[in-house]
């Protein structure tokens, strides 16, 4: 009911804020478009679930998301996938970039997420 779409309004400004802030950092420019699988003809034989911060924001606009932790389970993804393709000695740059994104990320989360607000959206998904 309208209760319910207020606060899921509310939790997609707040995703789009996390999203925003994780883009605008330079040192994540690697993460904001899907990687590209012509320059990269591997990595879809490593990566099975590609994602990237556009994409993030694409699902929060197509209301895909009705809880923070299932944002999470995707925006992890990223970090999670970097780690995965850049597992050699030579892909160390990215994979600190990984690691930073990865702290980032849970740091604002554990700022910025207030527990109360997430468990009233995890009430409106069961109750779906
Ligand atoms: C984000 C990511 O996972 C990524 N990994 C890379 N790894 C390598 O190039 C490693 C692969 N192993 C051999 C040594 N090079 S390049 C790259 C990337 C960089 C961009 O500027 C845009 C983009 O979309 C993806």
């Amino acid at each position: 009911e309208e209760q319910e779409e207020d606060t899921l309004r509310e939790l997609r400004l707040f995703l789009r804020q996390v999203t925003e802030r994780l883009t605008y950092d330079r040192r994540f420019k690697v993460f904001t478009k899907p990687v590209d699988t012509k320059k990269f003809q591997d990595y879809r034989k490593v990566v099975r679930w590609p994602m990237d911060l556009s994409t993030l924001l694409t699902n929060i606009d197509r209301n895909r998301y009705i809880t923070v932790s299932e944002f999470v389970e995707d925006a992890d993804l990223i970090w999670q996938n970097a780690l995965k393709y850049n597992y050699l000695k030579s892909g160390s740059n990215i994979r600190h970039r990984a690691s930073a994104f990865k702290d980032t990320l849970h740091a604002i989360l554990r700022e910025d997420l207030d527990e109360e607000f997430e468990r009233e959206c995890q009430d409106i998904k069961r109750r779906r």
